[in-house]
């Protein structure tokens, strides 16, 4: 068993920004999902990641993007790896792969068919998320799936050598019961915000909750 990644989606400010780099995340997320909650302005996150020159990789989640879309934001920000988190197709992953030569990871919202969606992905994407199904809603929900379904999807991303992430609803409370099913990594959103921000407090438990699992692993 690996450490496991930790992605802190969803900042919208410098603020957000300087609690979840000081983190030990591996990942740093925002949404460019316009008319979003979560939304922020791509030259916005230009500046903030220069202030910060954070060390993490940076993931831009986007639903349905056009090419134009993308290289708007890629303009303003060197992201290490786009986010789909709609109802993309194989050949829209395999144009913006082609265009801009950067890792694409599909989200794949948990339902009966979510290994059969995966199995359609395979050799395309290069990892994924699984996130709940929320009507009228595409992430940042709050709201969790079974987790019984987790060993599925992750040994599935790793018959195809890919990552794959747990997102919905994880809390600094409930991420000691996720690790019980060994995810390969973790996505969070509302679970570190108080009042719509990153919230120190509960980055610092969370990463705390991830050592102890950590500490815990066999050889370590
Ligand atoms: O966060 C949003 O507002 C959002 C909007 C549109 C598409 C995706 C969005 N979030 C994606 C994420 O990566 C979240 O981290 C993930 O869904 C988990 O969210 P949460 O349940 O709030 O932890």
């Amino acid at each position: 068993m690996k450490e496991p990644l930790v992605k802190l989606c969803g900042n919208r400010s410098l603020a957000d920004l300087a609690k979840t780099t000081s983190s030990g995340a591996t990942h740093l997320g925002f949404i460019f999902v316009k008319k979003t909650k979560r939304y922020v302005r791509p030259e916005n996150v230009g500046r903030w990641v220069n202030l910060l020159r954070p060390r993490q990789k940076l993931v831009g989640v986007f639903v349905e993007p056009s090419i134009q879309e993308l290289e708007e934001v890629l303009h303003f920000v060197d992201l290490d790896v786009i986010q789909l988190h709609g109802n993309e197709t194989v050949s829209e992953l395999l144009k913006i792969k082609e265009a801009f030569g950067l890792p694409v990871w599909k989200v794949i919202h948990h339902h009966k068919d979510g290994e059969k969606l995966m199995e359609v992905f395979q050799g395309v994407a290069d990892g994924y998320v699984i996130d709940s199904k929320v009507e009228g809603a595409h992430g940042g929900t709050g709201v969790s799936f079974d987790w019984e379904a987790v060993p599925k999807y992750r040994d599935l991303a790793h018959e195809q050598s890919v990552s794959c992430l747990i997102a919905g609803g994880i809390t600094p409370e409930r991420v000691e019961e996720l690790m019980t099913f060994n995810p390969e990594g973790i996505d969070l959103s509302s679970g570190v915000e108080v009042n719509e921000q990153k919230d120190i407090g509960k980055i610092q438990s969370l990463m705390r909750e991830v050592e102890r699992y950590v500490a815990s692993i066999p050889g370590r």
